[in-house]
């Protein structure tokens, strides 16, 4: 493909919007960022910054920006989409008749949607009224980090093996390594449900708990995301994958998740309006955690999956409960047995649905992979957040 003369529109010029675009347009693309604010646009045309979000990091020449939605899919080839899910139907509604169905559109949203519980899987083809040829970016990502050129990773899941690969090829570089999968599903829910746990992180840091309790939470959501995922039809390897436990990981452990800021803010007793509205005021960028708790609970609940964490965590969200007083709770939760044994019945059923996996190994063994593999990354995550925090 003549990458000079494939043009992609990026949709949002937050802070995943303009490291993504700068990803592609390092590629050798030529991107347009669509904006909503004039003088945002004229700073990254003119300044090549984007004057709210990364502020600090020079944005490459093939990257323009403007405030118009025709000029923005003018000749488009991609369109790659950085809006917050909760925000996404109002500003797609009135793009409908210009996004052409078989023009990929590149979800790099993580939540589910508060009212309807959808996916973006879901929502999108809803609000653009057909179906649209779509792809999912996810994994462990900060946005920062794409534009230091940290070697990074994520996976990039379609229908449609040649629409994952192509759509791969916008963002795969020597810093930038992207895998493809089938897997939407376990793609979406793991991005998603990530969030809710990175705030649950959160709140024990700004507690004052310490490393004991963060490896527990930890752990114990890494069991519950894969019971609730694996529900919806994720398959197992997704789950131990990047979209999985590696953003699981980054975003609980590492130190520029907004979701485990808003967390540790509540944790240090603050109230959770009290944060948005700081948060809102300082540009500090969604945290997609609060809007998708009370609707992964309610998903949780119409798949009949225990799920006491995000329960904790909505709990807190809602005021029903203090963060001490939800600590409590599931530290007072029956003993029982330890959910590995669903997650592993789970794994093996969905393994013998699928026929991607490599042939003539019994399930079983793929499966204990695969929880082995997550034993084995939580473990070391919760020693390098150790180390972090030590040094
Ligand atoms: N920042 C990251 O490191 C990162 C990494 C991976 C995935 N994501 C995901 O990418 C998505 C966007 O995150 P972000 O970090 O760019 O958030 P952000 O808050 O920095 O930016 C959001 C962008 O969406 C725009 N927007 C919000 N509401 C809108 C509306 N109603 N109409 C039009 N535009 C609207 C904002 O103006 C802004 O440009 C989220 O789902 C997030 O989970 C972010
Ligand atoms: O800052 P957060 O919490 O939205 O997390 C950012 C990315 O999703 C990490 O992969």
């Amino acid at each position: 493909m003549d990458r000079a003369n494939c043009r992609v529109c990026v949709f949002g010029s937050g802070t995943f919007g303009t490291a993504l675009g700068t990803v592609i347009a390092r590629n050798g693309y030529p991107v347009t960022l669509l904006t909503r604010r004039e003088e945002v646009a004229t700073s990254i045309n003119t300044e090549h910054k984007n004057p709210q979000h990364l502020s600090d990091c020079k944005l490459p020449p093939l990257l323009s920006a403007t405030t118009s939605v025709e000029q923005a899919l003018k000749g488009a080839r991609f369109i790659v989409h950085s809006v917050p899910v909760q925000a996404t139907e109002s500003f797609l509604k009135p793009l409908a008749k210009l996004i052409k169905a078989d023009v990929p559109f590149i979800s790099t949203s993580k939540g589910i949607h508060s009212e309807t519980l959808e996916t973006m899987a879901e929502l999108v083809p809803r609000v653009l009224g057909r179906k649209q040829v779509m792809a999912y970016l996810s994994g462990p990502t900060f946005a920062k980090e794409l534009m230091d050129g940290n070697p990074s990773a994520a996976v990039i899941a379609a229908e449609e093996s040649e629409i994952a690969e192509k759509c791969g090829d916008l963002f795969h570089c020597s810093a930038f390594k992207i895998y493809s999968t089938s897997d939407v599903i376990g793609v979406e829910i793991g991005g998603a449900l990530k969030n809710v746990y990175a705030l649950a992180a959160g709140t024990i840091e700004g507690m004052g708990l310490g490393a004991n309790t963060a490896a527990f939470m930890v752990t114990r959501s890494c069991v519950e995301m894969n019971m609730l995922a694996l529900s919806m039809g994720a398959r197992p390897h997704t789950m131990a994958g990047l979209a999985g436990i590696g953003d699981l990981m980054l975003t609980c452990l590492g130190g520029a998740s907004r979701n485990k800021a808003v967390g540790a803010r509540i944790g240090k007793g603050e109230s959770l309006s009290q944060i948005l509205e700081s948060r809102q005021q300082s540009l500090a960028g969604v945290a997609e955690g609060v809007a998708t708790t009370p609707a992964a609970l309610r998903l949780a609940q119409k798949q009949k999956v225990k799920a006491p964490i995000i329960e904790a965590v909505a709990s807190v969200l809602s005021g029903e409960a203090s963060a001490q007083q939800a600590v409590l709770s599931l530290m007072q939760r029956p003993r029982g047995e330890d959910f590995a044994a669903y997650v592993m019945k789970e794994a093996e059923r969905q393994l013998r649905l699928h026929s991607d996996m490599p042939l003539g190994v019994p399930a079983k063994v793929w499966a204990a992979l695969a929880i082995g593999q997550a034993a084995a990354l939580l473990a070391l995550g919760a020693a390098w957040w150790r180390y972090a925090k030590r040094g």
